[in-house]
């Protein structure tokens, strides 16, 4: 058996003496759409800053193709694919949509015209060609998302976050978004999706996990995992 694309085992953070994340395990499959929900504060941010390692847990232990990368700095995560879409969007203002796209692809040091043609397929991709020469402060809010998305494929994930991208647009510029990432997985890449809106994460995810107060209280098929009386009671209260 293959191991796990990436494996938690009993991951535990604290912040001084508040637990943020209680001895939480979960593994993501090579392929898969995961989906990673919750109520406000459960958790999420803080595990997803544990995978890519912008923070350290005190417990356990984060495995990535099968070797433990909890001492790997945050850069090397990225190098080896672990690539997060951040929820507000951070491109640089100065550059077009297209120079923006060109500063990952740059890391592969390929010839001028290369990067320019790759950038180009990228921006077919995901509908952004006919914004190339534009500048970051003119984009829609979608088509800053897709941008944001672009930059994150031209790093050539092996696992893509995305950290709340849908946050903020209307039903049918989510169904955009989830194209493309629906599309992203055809081409055989594992997506981690971390979401609020609930019809996007259960339409994309073929596996959720849900956190509750730092703790994995469901696991499973989304059908399963909504009618889940632990899930309701997080989501609800008592
Ligand atoms: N740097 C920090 N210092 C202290 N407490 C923190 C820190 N970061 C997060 N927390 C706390 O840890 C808990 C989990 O926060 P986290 O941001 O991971 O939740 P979340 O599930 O991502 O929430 P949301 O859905 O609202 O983004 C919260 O109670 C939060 O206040």
């Amino acid at each position: 058996m293959t191991a796990p694309l990436l494996d938690i085992q009993h991951v535990t953070k604290r912040f001084g003496g508040f637990q943020a994340l209680s001895d939480v395990s979960l593994a993501v499959e090579t392929g898969e759409r995961f989906g990673l929900i919750g109520p406000n504060g459960s958790g999420k941010t803080t595990l997803i800053n544990c995978i890519s390692g912008v923070l350290r847990q005190e417990a356990g232990r984060i495995c990535f193709e099968g070797g433990d990368i909890s001492d790997w700095a945050t850069h090397k995560r990225a190098q080896q694919g672990i690539v997060r879409s951040f929820q507000i969007p951070k491109p640089f203002t100065s550059m077009t949509v297209m120079e923006n796209l060109c500063i990952p692809l740059e890391y592969a040091a390929k010839h001028e015209a290369d990067i320019v043609s790759e950038a180009m397929d990228i921006l077919k991709q995901i509908g952004l060609e006919s914004k190339a020469g534009v500048y970051p402060a003119d984009l829609t809010q979608v088509d800053m998302r897709k941008l944001e998305l672009a930059r994150a494929i031209a790093a050539k994930p092996k696992l893509p976050i995305s950290d709340e991208a849908m946050a903020g647009l209307s039903s049918g510029e989510v169904d955009d978004i989830l194209a493309i990432l629906f599309s992203l997985n055809a081409q055989g890449i594992t997506i981690i999706m971390i979401e609020h809106i609930m019809r996007a994460v259960m339409r994309f995810s073929e596996r959720l996990v849900v956190l509750d107060a730092g703790e994995k209280i469901a696991e499973g098929v989304p059908e399963d995992v909504v009618n889940n009386p632990a899930v309701e009671k997080a989501y609800l209260g008592e």
